[in-house]
């Protein structure tokens, strides 16, 4: 594999993780493997809330931020997440620098116009911290949290939506979104559910619509068309093991692919129009 990975580490999982995946990290870094590093960080961020008393609330899996809410979150994912991800990379062998998205302004990002206070939207995602630690040989580690133009407002930015933003900018090979299920799942007509191996921006819009696909999910697979559509080629769902990640690494069927196009009855792909992405913007 040449083009750079994008490994989006989901907070869901993030205690589970274990040190076999990081080890697979390493080895892949060992091997010349670029790899790009963000994390979220949500169930950490809800426990501290937990803990001065404040409620979490989301809205289509984004978190309505007030500024107490920002704080904590800013001294979640900057701090103990992003550090304690830093530190199980570096026991297993690889080099691992951890940054926020506001370091260098990785995350430009403006408020939204969605009543959620202090989200951001990404405007640009700026390469040059990632591109220049991955030039002295490390991953570099990115906190979703994202700057304004003149570094006076700090922004919260879901983890999948800065994954995908920094995986188009840097036309990434793979973006792979490491979460707390196998794929995306489908209820069965036997009333079990089951991975959905590949799926496109219309199928997923529709899953959306059909109440499939809800909470954490929707900002993964959005940000996933997103970042297909700037050129990203390959983005996968699936959960946290060095066997998922090597197997997505070497080209096989692990979880769920998402497609910009629709494979048509002979299994051939055309072209899909990326109007399911404007709901998005
Ligand atoms: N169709 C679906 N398939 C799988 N998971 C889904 C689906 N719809 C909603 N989810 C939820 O999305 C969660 C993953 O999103 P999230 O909790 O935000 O994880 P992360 O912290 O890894 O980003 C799953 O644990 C599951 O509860
Ligand atoms: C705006 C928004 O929702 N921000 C997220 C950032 C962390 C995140 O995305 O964490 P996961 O990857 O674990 O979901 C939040 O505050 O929870």
């Amino acid at each position: 594999m040449q083009g750079i990975v994008v490994i989006k580490c989901g907070g869901s999982t993030m205690d589970q993780l274990p040190d076999s995946f990081f080890q697979a990290i390493a080895g892949l870094q060992a091997q010349g493997q670029e790899i790009v590093i963000v994390h979220g960080g949500g169930p950490a961020i809800n426990s501290m809330l937990d803990r001065v008393q404040i409620t979490p609330q989301f809205v289509d899996g984004l978190r309505v931020t007030c500024e107490d809410t920002l704080r904590i979150v800013e001294m979640v994912l900057c701090g103990s997440i992003n550090k304690t991800l830093v530190k199980r990379l570096i026991q297993a062998g690889a080099k691992a620098w951890g940054v926020s998205g506001i370091d260098g302004q990785t995350f430009l990002a403006t408020k939204t116009m969605k009543p959620l206070g202090w989200v951001g939207e990404i405007k640009k995602a700026d390469t040059t911290i990632p591109k220049a630690i991955l030039e002295q040989g490390y991953a570099p580690v990115i906190a979703p949290l994202s700057v304004n133009e003149d570094g006076t407002e700090t922004y919260n930015v879901n983890a999948d939506v800065a994954a995908g933003a920094i995986a188009a900018a840097l036309s990434a090979e793979k973006l792979i979104m490491v979460t707390d299920v196998p794929g995306i799942m489908q209820p069965q007509t036997d009333g079990t559910k089951a991975v959905v191996p590949a799926t496109s921006a219309e199928e997923i819009q529709e899953m959306i619509r059909a109440g499939i696909i809800t909470g954490g999910m929707i900002p993964k697979v959005q940000a996933a068309i997103d970042a297909l559509g700037q050129g990203v080629e390959q983005v996968v769902i699936c959960q946290g093991t060095a066997e998922d990640l090597l197997g997505v690494c070497a080209g096989q069927a692990v979880g769920t692919t998402v497609r910009m196009n629709i494979l048509n009855e002979e299994g051939n792909e055309y072209a899909y129009n990326n109007s399911a992405c404007a709901s998005h913007e």
